[in-house]
């Protein structure tokens, strides 16, 4: 219910009764009645792919030359996203090469709370063995959690010219999908983003990435469409219950713009 106004006026429940109004949501009291976690983004693939360059280049402004300088990771690094109470996000950077088998590594406590797994394939190298970690790191945690997103950025394609680069996506799509049906789970879906951290291409794919974990967007969306279908000048006049429409997104949308610019 929402906590705002006490019974909410705009009835966006989710299906266990949580309000995602926009008072809600934006305030974030979704979050605290809900109890629960931020969306965790895994970033895996293999050695020098360039995992930790996406991060620092999309979420700390590091120019993509600066990314030249730096140091393997070698555990796992978690990083808290917030830009506004709806968009909050963990990012847990992983070291190029983790042992399923090592039993330190508990992957199905990290996959079990897990939404997008974004996995990196430098496309400017040979990506066999990359192809065959993409197989077993999906498998493995799809067997924990069906539900996760698995998104592959092809990256590094400022290398290659604009064949190249639709050659080789295609070429990787239907390697992993061909892996994927040989081990009878062709119902795993991967998505493809072809990205490098020299141009927009890899803030375009994240944001992509994240949308997909952002359950208010929909509803979020709903509201600037009624809200644009009321404020028609068109119309003449508006019923009550249009006004009453017009004033409750009204009031949504400014409490979020205002939140998500900090006014
Ligand atoms: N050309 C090009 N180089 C990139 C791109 N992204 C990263 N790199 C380079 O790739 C190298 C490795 O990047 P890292 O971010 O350290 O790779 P990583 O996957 O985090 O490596 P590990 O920590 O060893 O697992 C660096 O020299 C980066 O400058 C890209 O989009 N294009």
């Amino acid at each position: 219910m929402c906590v705002i106004t006490g019974g909410c006026l705009m009835r966006v429940y989710t299906p266990n009764l949580l309000c995602f109004c926009p008072c809600c949501v934006v305030l974030g009291f979704s979050d605290s009645l809900n109890g629960e976690v931020k969306p965790r983004i895994l970033l895996m693939g293999l050695r020098r792919s360039g995992k930790s360059s996406i991060q620092k280049v999309v979420f700390h402004k590091m120019s993509p030359n600066e990314t030249l300088f730096l140091e393997s990771t070698n555990k796992i690094c978690r990083e808290d996203v917030s830009s506004s109470s709806f968009v909050s996000f963990q990012i847990w950077d992983f070291p190029g090469q983790i042992d399923f088998f090592d039993p330190t590594f508990d992957y199905e406590m990290i996959f079990r709370g897990t939404g997008a797994l974004i996995f990196v394939i430098d496309s400017q190298d040979d990506y066999v063995e990359a192809l065959s970690r993409l197989h077993l790191t999906v498998t493995r945690a799809y067997k924990v959690n069906p539900d996760i997103n698995f998104e592959v950025f092809i990256h590094k394609v400022d290398g290659l010219s604009d064949d190249h680069k639709i050659e080789k996506q295609r070429d990787i799509h239907k390697r992993a999908n061909d892996d994927l049906a040989d081990a009878g789970l062709e119902q795993i879906h991967l998505s493809f983003y072809l990205t490098s951290i020299y141009d927009h291409s890899i803030f375009e794919a994240f944001s992509k990435v994240v949308q997909k974990l952002i359950p208010q967007l929909p509803t979020l969306e709903n509201l600037l469409n009624i809200f644009i279908s009321v404020s028609n000048p068109s119309a003449v006049a508006h019923s009550q219950a249009d006004t009453g429409t017009w004033r409750m997104c009204l009031a949504g949308l400014l409490t979020l713009l205002c939140a998500t610019d900090n006014c």
